[in-house]
């Protein structure tokens, strides 16, 4: 490998028809990292991360992925990747264990019986055993479809969407698992539009129309944008709005529960525009931390323009 890289592709591109998907795609991602993959929908981020772990080849570029060339590899990549879906993919009709057995057979795990058993017991599924996979709730399956992929001690995780639908404590054991996996030195790469969990990740990838964004440590992306942000809250915020969102200075403004959030990258141009409203008694105006969320919108905002 090269260094402590477990991806490092340069150049991908993938196009299907006349619709170009991946653009130009590079990445490096270093050994037990944490890399998360955000976009919006149809973005290419199923595709770009398909394409890293050669389940499906470029039109252009290449690389490796574990040290394996991700073009003429992709056999020895695959029998060492762990992969998850937001669809659960396992089978309905077999019990917990039964479908534990049959990715043990699939993977060619050794000492099959023991690790399976052993896997239960480190997924807490003993006491779910013997349960349909279709009868479980949704957090259970997301549980038993985690435990199926690094049976086989992959050294790199691809989870795509995995906790879709999940309930939020569900989600929150899932993350926990994550990281130890990583601790462990299990690279994952994983795509959310959760926000809460991309700020669990070490880096963050943004992608749209294919092309990649951003790509920068999670801690950092904020800093990078270069936004600085004004909460205002309280009642009948809607003509704040509307004077705010074409002001001089006002790059962005979103609604965030009971408060907007004002964002420009221009700090004195901005604290200008917010300066009439902070004398208001009726609002509560205080200076915030710029969000992810806050930083992709604004992504995604100059994006449309170089896009359109
Ligand atoms: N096998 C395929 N054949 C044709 N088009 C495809 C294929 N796979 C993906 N696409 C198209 O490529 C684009 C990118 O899809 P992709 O699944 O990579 O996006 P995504 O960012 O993962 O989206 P989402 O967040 O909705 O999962 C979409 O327009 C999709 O319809």
């Amino acid at each position: 490998m090269d260094g402590d890289l477990v991806i490092d592709v340069h150049g991908l591109t993938k196009s299907f028809g006349d619709t170009r998907v991946v653009d130009d795609f590079s990445i490096q991602v270093p050994r037990g990292a944490i890399y998360g993959f955000l976009g919006p929908n149809g973005s290419g981020k199923t595709t770009t991360i398909r394409l890293m772990c050669g389940l499906l080849k470029p039109d252009g570029g290449g690389g490796t992925a574990l040290g394996y060339d991700i073009v003429t590899q992709s056999r020895e990549i695959k029998s060492r990747v762990g992969y998850m879906t937001q669809k659960f993919s396992l089978y309905g009709d077999l019990t917990v264990k039964e479908n534990l057995d049959f990715m043990a057979r699939l993977h060619a795990v050794p000492n099959q019986k023991e690790t399976v058993l052993a896997t239960l017991e480190e997924y807490d599924l003993e006491p779910r055993a013997k349960q349909l996979a279709a009868n479980l709730s949704g957090g259970w399956k997301q549980r038993l479809a985690l435990a199926a992929a690094t049976m086989h001690k992959p050294g790199l995780l691809m989870l795509d969407e995995p906790t879709a639908g999940v309930d939020p404590k569900a989600r929150r054991d899932f993350w926990d698992r994550i990281r130890r996996l990583s601790q462990q030195g299990v690279t994952v790469l994983v795509s959310t539009h959760y926000m809460d969990e991309a700020v669990q990740c070490d880096s963050i990838a943004y992608i749209a129309y294919g092309k990649k964004l951003i790509d920068a440590p999670s801690a950092d992306i904020a800093g990078i944008v270069g936004l600085t942000t004004w909460r205002i809250e309280g009642k009948g915020l809607q003509p704040v709005y509307d004077a705010l969102e074409h002001a001089r200075g006002v790059d962005q403004i979103a609604r965030f529960g009971s408060a907007l959030h004002v964002s420009g990258r221009d700090e004195a141009a901005l604290e200008r525009a917010i300066a009439p409203w902070r004398e208001r008694p009726e609002f509560e105006v205080s200076k915030a931390k710029t969000g992810l969320e806050e930083a992709f919108i604004w992504l995604m905002t100059g994006a449309q323009d170089n896009f359109q």
